[in-house]
């Protein structure tokens, strides 16, 4: 279990913070924190606030994706998906949201938007060199092995 630190922004206390809607559910749903309902027009993009920020430990970052409902529905979804919240981000958490919809749709204050996973980030170090290992596969890549 990774403690996860979550501070509500002032003005937002009618805003739900990040909750889970089902007891094993992999996503905590994020809900929008715009004073007024927000219309995104057909093709158009929005960052939406959530009235939160959050600290947790530097292992892990945060995953911001699409609830599949309202891309089902609607054709809302995360431009940036998945959207990432690096361990060190200490700003209000946003999402970016497109309407691939033919309609209008109204994003509401308190409405859930969007779906944090949490994910842990393997610890790794670059290093420059002249020559790669073999392998079978080589420089072959975009389709070589057949459709
Ligand atoms: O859906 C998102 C994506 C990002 N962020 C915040 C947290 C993240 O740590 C920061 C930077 O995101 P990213 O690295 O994806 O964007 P960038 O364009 O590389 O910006 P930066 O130069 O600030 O890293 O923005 C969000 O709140 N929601
Ligand atoms: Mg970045």
């Amino acid at each position: 279990m990774y403690p996860i630190q979550l501070k509500r922004l002032p003005g937002n206390e009618d805003v739900p913070l990040p909750r889970q809607m089902s007891e094993w559910a992999a996503g905590f749903d994020v809900h929008a924190a715009v004073d007024k309902a927000v219309v995104l027009e057909p093709g158009a993009r929005a960052l939406i606030p959530t009235g939160f920020a959050m600290a947790m430990p530097r292992e892990l970052e945060a995953q911001v994706r699409p609830r599949s409902g309202l891309a089902y529905k609607h054709g809302i979804t995360c431009l940036n998906s998945p959207g990432t919240i690096d361990a060190d981000y200490r700003g209000e958490v946003k999402v970016l949201l497109v309407n691939l919809g033919q309609e209008p749709f109204a994003i509401e204050r308190g409405e859930r938007i969007a779906q944090i996973v949490f994910q842990r980030v393997p610890q790794v170090i670059l290093e420059e060199v002249e020559e790669l290992s073999d392998t079978s596969r080589g420089e072959g890549g975009f389709g070589h092995t057949g459709k």
